[in-house]
């Protein structure tokens, strides 16, 4: 975190204020087999809502695809071993107003292979107001987003999150504010 506000041009402390009472926690994930891989999802496409993730893969059975931009193609994230994924939530891209965004990814499933993953989910106190930095943002860069409660964001979320929808589900998308 103390990168990440540095490379924003800010204080490297900038950050610690808001994991007083963090919300923080811990994932055990597990994909059993499936024998129609084409047919499932391990997990549905989202984008993770809080700061930063920190993701133990399997070493040995890959299943997580991230989404390319350019041409909305999933893209294997190939497991290195003893390494961690960092995914940068869509806290950072809100405290960000942009600069930094949040990548949307899935977990696909294998038809012989189980696997585990361990995401560590870092995120903030319940009652953080999560809007762009202030540094951040004058006359040229004007807020990209409303504040919203993070507490209540995330409750909401969990509600829809990782249902294999068609559809976006509630994402911070829904703050951006519209010219
Ligand atoms: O299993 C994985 O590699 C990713 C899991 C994930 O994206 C999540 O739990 O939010
Ligand atoms: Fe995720």
């Amino acid at each position: 975190m103390e990168l990440i506000a540095l490379s924003l041009g800010l204080p490297a402390q900038r950050f610690s204020g808001f994991f007083k009472d963090q919300t923080t926690s811990l994932k055990l994930n597990h994909y059993p087999p499936c024998p129609i891989p084409n047919l499932a999802l391990g997990l549905g496409r989202h984008k993770d809502s809080g700061v930063l993730t920190v993701l133990a893969q399997d070493d040995h059975v890959g299943g997580l695809q991230v989404k390319r931009k350019t041409d909305g193609e999933w893209i294997l994230v190939k497991p290195t071993p003893d390494a961690y994924v960092i995914n940068v939530g869509q806290i950072i891209q809100v405290w960000s107003n942009d600069r930094y965004e949040s990548v949307e990814h899935r977990v696909i499933v294998n038809s012989e292979k189980e696997r585990f993953s361990i995401p560590f989910f870092f995120r903030p106190a319940y009652y953080t107001m999560v809007k762009p930095l202030e540094e951040l943002i004058d006359e040229q860069n004007p807020a990209k987003y409303r504040a919203y409660n993070w507490g209540k964001f995330y409750t909401t979320r969990k509600g829809s999150n990782f249902r294999k929808l068609d559809v976006e589900n509630i994402q911070m998308e829904h703050f951006r504010v519209t010219k």
